[in-house]
């Protein structure tokens, strides 16, 4: 199979000439991020250590994970920008107001009006390690963004696009983000793809996997968990779910870089050019897990886009990780880069102990 990079990259690769510890973005550009995807509810469990059943109150934040990812990236200092559509209800209003008082450009946010609700995730929190989600997503508005809704001059202003493969599970959104793919690989917008899988809304395994594939095959940075990647080599013969065989796959397509997620026990990022760097994650007074994965993405982008190595940025997303698990949401909790590096030093301190 041939190798296709993109021209930034091998500009990039011809200047520099060096082992790739690092990741280069286009420059110039409007907006640093932009994320493709959902926009929906989190509505979390008050009375934690204990199941649904006997839950009886719920905090009302924006969640999504593309959604929560954007924020983070807001909060650390991007210009940052969304492609979505929302409810024509007071959920849809809340929505973009929350996004809009982040200083998430909005205005490729689309408002249904076909009477498609907000998809709402009601958590549950039976203990620090045993949480689960109960996601409430029938004719949800998220999956009604159709592909001319897409406005491809954002994506050529924007550094990044990240593409959250949710998104892919159904029509009309699904061709919405894969015109999206195309509109990024035309512009040399980075696409960075969150496996992001979410049973609930597909078909069938092998229905994931095609359309997972082919989102893949046209993204330079892909990020998911271990499960995830699993979701997608439905017709490999991965049986030892080896993440450099995982990993080895994408760079015969346009991948650079390629990040397996391993919850507590960290993460494995590998290059094209052969380099494998792991990160061990930080203590953490875990609260709930969920969250982890999107401040981890939105840390480790960032520290991407600030010129951090791969390793150190993703020590960066594992702080911020840590610091949305310690907390009751997962929008709301998104930290600064402040935050972030006051945690990774009083980690180093030793004065944060995992429990
Ligand atoms: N219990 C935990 N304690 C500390 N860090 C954690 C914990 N769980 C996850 N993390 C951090 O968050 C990152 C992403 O978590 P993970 O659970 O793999 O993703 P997801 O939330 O997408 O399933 C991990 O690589 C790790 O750095
Ligand atoms: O993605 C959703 O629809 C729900 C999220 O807002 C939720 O908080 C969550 O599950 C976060 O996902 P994670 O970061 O992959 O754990």
């Amino acid at each position: 199979m041939q190798r296709r990079h993109s021209a930034t990259w091998n500009l990039y690769y011809k200047r520099r000439r060096v082992n790739l510890l690092s990741y280069i973005f286009p420059s110039g550009r409007k907006f640093d991020f932009t994320a493709i995807g959902r926009l929906c509810i989190d509505l979390n469990a008050n009375e934690i250590n204990r199941p649904m059943e006997e839950t009886m109150t719920f905090t009302k934040y924006v969640g999504g994970s593309p959604a929560n990812i954007a924020i983070g990236m807001s909060r650390l200092g991007h210009k940052t920008a969304f492609i979505g559509k929302i409810a024509d209800d007071q959920m849809g209003r809340f929505i973009q107001g929350y996004l809009e008082k982040e200083d998430i450009d909005t205005s490729n946010v689309v408002t249904d009006k076909t009477g498609a609700v907000t998809g709402l995730a009601f958590t549950e929190i039976k203990s620090p390690s045993e949480c689960s989600i109960l996601m409430y997503r029938d004719n949800v508005a998220d999956l009604k963004l159709g592909p001319l809704e897409v406005n491809e001059e954002l994506i050529a202003n924007s550094k990044a696009l990240l593409v959250s493969g949710t998104a892919l599970a159904a029509s009309p959104s699904r061709e919405a983000v894969l015109l999206s793919l195309d509109y990024a690989r035309k512009h040399g917008t980075t696409v960075i793809l969150d496996i992001d899988y979410r049973p609930y809304t597909w078909n069938s395994a092998e229905e994931t996997a095609v359309y997972y594939n082919l989102a893949a095959e046209k993204s330079d940075i892909i990020i998911g968990t271990r499960e995830e990647f699993d979701s997608m080599e439905r017709f490999e013969n991965n049986h030892d779910h080896s993440d450099s065989f995982t990993a080895s796959k994408w760079f015969n397509y346009s991948a650079k870089l390629v990040i397996i997620k391993h919850g507590k026990e960290g993460s494995i990022a590998y290059t094209a050019e052969g380099l494998e760097q792991r990160a061990k994650s930080y203590p953490a007074k875990v609260i709930k897990t969920f969250g982890a994965g999107d401040s981890y993405a939105a840390g480790f982008i960032h520290g991407l886009m600030s010129g951090l190595t791969i390793e150190k940025s993703m020590e960066f997303g594992s702080a911020a990780a840590c610091i949305v698990i310690s907390s009751h949401s997962c929008s709301d909790a998104m930290p600064t880069v402040a935050q972030v590096e006051d945690y990774i030093e009083r980690c180093n301190r030793g004065e944060i102990i995992a429990g």
